[in-house]
């Protein structure tokens, strides 16, 4: 960053990377966890780009600094901050109501004011890293209200904003009392996107409802047909773009010797079953870590798969762990996981693996070699990068994906054993026709889910978002704009 500050600046709740105190007290950056900062990392990095977030601990004040070609500043929060914005606020209303209420979500009001105070605040620190008509690209539900709050500071700037996890039906994103602020917060950006058309459709409608501001009419496609919202003389747009993975690192990884060496031990150390089964995810409610586990378990009481032959991993990685909710599910998995094993397991011979901890990169990467069949099987998520990374290590052709049809990756992975994770018997059914599949189909899936996780990767979708950004203030108005007066005042 110069003096004058950076041309691209990305601003997410989280930096790229952690405070972490070791026992002895001393203090290190460490990589952060979660999706977005595997996605986003890698293209700043080489773009000599600044990023504004949260050191990802408690009261910790830490001037701005650089890391290997980026400018990292750091937004601190105090105790009380992440208690109201970040675990409350951010994880305990936004993220179940945009996973369609899976947890019922808490409005409570003290949340709300940190969390517009701590929006202030990145909204701030980064109106002072942008240079003079700098572009920024905003991110995820914790900032919603930045777009708003930088374009009264910096009306220079160019705004993006992009949503990682869903955004929910009209009906659910009604309940939230601060519902006008949010919509309004988001219209500030250029350009909003989200993973799927759906999201996008639903917020263009809230624009006009909410809002009440003219929108476009007619669908909105996978990187093109974008939705316009006309703010005064603002045209903003919104568009679904799918993020996706550095899935060429995966592939080539996936492929060295030490690698692969590593995934013939894994199967070597689990007694060489016929089939490894594996789940890989933060450890959230969302993630149906539970679904797998309970159909999982009707598959062995129905003695449809013996457990000398199958074995399930699941590395779930310990997150927002002072939430209530996530506390509580915790509990009911490893209850869960100790249950079949009780049932099931022998001395020596547990049928579920359970690490309730990261783990290495490259070890990852040689489960997903090891694992016959890749269970990702959230009841709601954005997009869900696991499974994209599962089939970018899959160079072999071999290994089954079992996938939600309720994860923003299924729209695009047709070829996986997709299933219903509200409906036990047809997850269980999946996972049989996963473990039982011939072969040559197997191939030909997997073949087929590569092409389109290869060809898609996050260069690709950042390229394509910050290629539409950069078209603001081109005119694209299109001719046919509707108001709320032509579709009426229509009820939840
Ligand atoms: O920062 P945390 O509270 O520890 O949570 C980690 C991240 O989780 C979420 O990831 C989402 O983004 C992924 C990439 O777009 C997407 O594949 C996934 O479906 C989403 O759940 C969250 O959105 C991030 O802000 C968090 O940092
Ligand atoms: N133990 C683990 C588990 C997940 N991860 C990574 O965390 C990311 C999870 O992204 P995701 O889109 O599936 O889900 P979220 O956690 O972002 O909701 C993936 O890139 C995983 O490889 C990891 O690095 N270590």
């Amino acid at each position: 960053m110069t003096a004058e500050g950076s041309d691209f600046v990305v601003v997410a709740n989280r930096l790229p990377v952690d405070l972490d105190t070791a026992p002895d007290g001393s203090r290190r950056w460490k990589r952060s966890p979660g999706g977005l900062v595997t996605a986003l990392e890698p293209i700043l990095r080489n773009n000599n780009g600044a990023w504004v977030g949260w050191p990802g601990v408690p009261d910790v004040e830490v001037e701005p600094f650089e890391d290997d070609g980026l400018e990292l500043v750091p937004v601190p929060l105090s105790e009380r901050e992440v208690a109201d914005y970040y675990e409350g606020f951010s994880n305990a209303t936004l993220w179940p109501l945009y996973h369609d209420v899976i947890v019922r979500p808490v409005y409570d009001r003290t949340w709300w004011e940190a969390y517009v105070e701590v929006n202030r605040r990145f909204a701030e620190a980064t109106s002072t890293a942008a240079a003079q008509n700098a572009t920024v690209w905003i991110q995820d539900y914790q900032l919603q209200l930045v777009p708003k709050m930088l374009r009264m500071l910096r009306p220079d700037l160019t705004i993006g904003f992009f949503l990682h996890i869903p955004f929910p039906p009209v009906e659910l994103f009604m309940q939230m009392p601060w519902r006008t602020e949010i919509v309004e917060g988001l219209l500030g950006a250029d350009l909003i996107g989200f993973h799927l058309p759906g999201g996008a459709q639903n917020f263009l409608y809230l624009s006009r409802r909410l809002a009440g501001q003219p929108t476009s009419r007619g669908n909105i496609g996978v990187r093109s047909k974008l939705g316009v919202v006309q703010v005064g003389f603002r045209t903003v747009r919104v568009g679904a773009f799918p993020i996706s993975i550095d899935s060429g690192e995966m592939d080539e990884k996936s492929k060295r010797k030490s690698i692969r060496d590593r995934a013939r031990e894994i199967r070597a150390e689990l007694g060489d079953p016929k089939v490894i089964m594996l789940g890989v995810d933060r450890l959230d409610y969302t993630k149906g870590i539970d679904v797998r586990l309970g159909a999982f378990h009707e598959l062995l009481l129905s003695e449809k798969v013996d457990p000398e032959d199958v074995v399930m991993i699941q590395v779930a990685t310990p997150s927002r762990e002072r939430v209530e909710s996530y506390r509580h599910m915790r509990g009911e998995i490893e209850s869960k996981v100790g249950r079949i094993n009780g049932e099931f397991g022998r001395v020596g011979h547990p049928v579920v693996h359970y690490l309730h901890r990261p783990i290495p990169r490259d070890e990852l990467i040689a489960y997903y070699v090891a694992a016959d069949v890749m269970l990702v099987t959230p009841i709601r998520d954005g997009m869900n990068l696991v499974a994209k990374e599962y089939v970018a290590c899959r160079s072999d052709l071999g290994g089954a994906l079992v996938l939600s049809e309720f994860t923003g990756a299924a729209a695009e992975l047709r070829q996986a054993y997709q299933c219903n994770p509200h409906d036990l018997d047809n997850v269980a059914d999946a996972m049989m026709a996963a473990i039982e599949q011939d072969p040559e189909d197997g191939r030909r899936h997997m073949r087929a889910m590569r092409r389109q996780v290869l060809a898609h990767d996050v260069d690709r979708w950042a390229r394509s978002f910050l290629a539409a950004l950069d078209r603001t203030g081109e005119d694209t108005a299109p001719t046919q704009m509707v108001s709320n007066r032509e579709i009426g005042q229509a009820t939840v």
